[in-house]
């Protein structure tokens, strides 16, 4: 048959064609509509027949104000893809994420990875063999680890400040205005380049480093893969991942992300050595960072060591992408939400002045644990800026489970999103920044019980097996971060600076000039806040 022929007959053929497709699709459509098991969710129609409307929402950046603005129309649950339903109330959100749901991880995670094989801690969806890694992974968040931790981060800090200093100099003036948001992700992989793999890329000292742009190009990573990963065609991406598209992906990532691999890849590789000359010597000898952790961990039920090399750097490299930007997004919150609030600022420079007589002797210890207020900050400041603002998704196990007294079946992709459920009526004015609703206090009328019920709303680090083991190593950085901060220099919001705040111009969700605006990658991509920086007065 000539290739004309072969054209001729599918030309015969393509109404026909074209017609089967479109009873597939509309059948698929009613089915989604009267027959599915989520047939009676409320939700738009679009979005019931179709990811389409989800996955626009992931490639333009503001799938998370979308969801809420959703749940000012539907209430507290509603569809928003015809397998994925959303909820927005503290009861809801406890059983999807205790510790007793029936629930795994979706294939969202395994899609986010860098490769097929490269499973980890967090993309793991296997109940059982994560259980197993988590118990691994936990050996390095352990008292004793995060003692040791504080040490690096003390030291990373002080350092990060003594350059904010230098700039400041011996005037009385305020600093030219900073990008806070790159002083803080500079500060924070340093830290976890530190801890993950003991090896700082050193990219908050001045000058030239081809790791500044490691944050950069991080978030442009996440934004490029977090869209597929959303994406109706989720199911052939991952059938076709080993079969090529990995290969594909791997030749067309950027230099830049490439050269991020390679230092990991190179730090892991000189860690690793130095970890052989330290077996056998006395601990106060050996390096106690978390790398240390991992290489010790020993499979419980063989003995021998419980990460091969590929596992190795999967673990690492999820430490540094788990911790870095979800703390500093976090600490962007945090500062933000200070500098356009005088009265907190000012509660809060008095706390930590007063407390402490010298910036040197903030540690980690009972008298910061003492700062009240400053806790509350973190919580408040943390509320408002989650560092993911999306629903984390769960896939209903066989069984099904119920949901605030309903029964989902197996298969069902059920989730709570973190910027929906911190700004429901359990708080009373959820858009102010009032880090007094966390302190228990009669005269404000702030009892143990309403703190508990705001506390069961929602939790930045999650809850259940998959909740955040890095929480307390997090809590103690942002404490140190912003008591040493506020002890040694005075900070304000440069005069008329507007970078990222909400607009009049915006679309729904993102006018509030008082709220802080972001970008859901899964992980929050933040412009701002701008700060000054002046020597205290005192
Ligand atoms: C303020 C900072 C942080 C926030 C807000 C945060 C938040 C979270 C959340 C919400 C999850 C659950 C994600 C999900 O279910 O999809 C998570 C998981 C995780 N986080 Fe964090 N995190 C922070 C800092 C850290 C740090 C410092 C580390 C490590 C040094 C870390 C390591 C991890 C790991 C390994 C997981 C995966 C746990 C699992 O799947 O079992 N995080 N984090």
């Amino acid at each position: 048959m000539t290739v004309i022929t072969w054209i001729s007959t599918l030309w015969y053929w393509l109404p026909t064609i074209g017609g089967f497709g479109l009873l597939a699709i509309l059948t698929r459509a009613a089915y989604d509509l009267w027959l599915h098991p989520l047939s009676k969710v409320p939700g738009p129609w679009f979005a019931r027949i179709s990811g389409i409307p989800s996955w626009y929402h992931a490639l333009q950046g503001d799938r998370h104000i979308w969801i809420w603005q959703l749940n000012q129309i539907y209430g507290g649950k509603f569809r928003i893809e015809p397998n994925t339903v959303i909820f927005c109330d503290p009861s809801s959100y406890n059983d999807i994420y205790s510790n007793t749901a029936n629930v795994q991880k979706s294939t969202f995670y395994p899609a986010m990875q860098r490769t097929h094989k490269e499973h980890n801690t967090f993309t793991e969806t296997d109940t059982k063999l994560h259980a197993r890694k988590r118990r691994l992974l936990n050996l390095s968040f352990t008292e004793k680890s995060l003692r040791a931790a504080s040490e690096f981060v003390i030291t990373h800090i002080d350092r990060w400040l003594d350059l904010i200093s230098e700039e400041c100099g011996d005037s009385t003036e305020w600093t030219a205005p900073k990008d806070f948001e790159e002083l803080a992700s500079f500060l924070v992989f340093d830290i976890m380049g530190d801890l993950a793999f003991g090896n700082s890329p050193k990219i908050k000292e001045p000058g030239e480093n081809p790791f500044k742009k490691m944050p950069h190009n991080i978030a442009e990573y996440l934004k490029f893969v977090y869209p597929i990963a959303r994406s109706p065609f989720l199911d052939l991406v991952l059938w076709l991942r080993p079969k090529g598209l990995d290969a594909l992906l791997e030749f067309i990532t950027p230099p830049e992300i490439k050269a991020y691999y390679q230092f990991i890849e190179d730090s892991i590789a000189k860690r690793t050595k130095l970890q052989e000359e330290f077996r056998g010597k006395p601990e106060t000898q050996q390096r106690l960072d978390m790398f240390h952790f991992l290489c010790e961990a020993k499979d419980p039920e063989t003995g021998a060591p419980a990460y091969d090399k590929n596992e190795l750097w999967a673990e690492a490299n999820l430490l540094i992408i788990a911790g870095a930007d979800t703390t500093s997004v976090s600490l962007c919150g945090i500062i933000f939400y200070l500098v356009r609030n005088d009265r907190c600022l000012e509660k809060l420079v008095k706390e930590i002045r007063s407390t402490f007589s010298t910036a040197d002797s903030i540690n980690y210890g009972p008298k910061l644990q003492s700062c009240v207020y400053l806790k509350a900050c973190i919580e408040e400041g943390m509320r408002l800026t989650p560092a993911g603002p999306s629903e984390l998704n769960r896939e209903v196990k066989p069984g099904g489970m119920t949901i605030n007294n309903e029964h989902y079946p197996a298969g069902v992709i059920v989730g709570a999103a973190n910027w929906t459920q911190s700004r429901n009526d359990t708080y009373g004015d959820p858009y102010i920044f009032r880090p007094e609703r966390w302190i228990a206090d009669e005269a404000s009328g702030v009892t143990a019980e309403s703190i508990k019920v705001i506390r069961a709303n929602h939790s930045p680090f999650g809850r259940g097996p998959r909740a955040c083991p890095g929480k307390t190593m997090a809590i103690m950085e942002l404490m140190l971060m912003v008591a040493k901060l506020l002890h040694r220099l005075d900070v304000r919001k440069p005069p008329g600076d507007t970078l990222g705040e909400g607009c009049p111009e915006k679309q729904w969700g993102e006018r509030d000039r008082n709220i802080f605006q972001m970008r859901d990658a899964f992980i929050t991509i933040l412009e701002g806040p701008t700060v000054q920086f002046r020597k205290r007065e005192s």
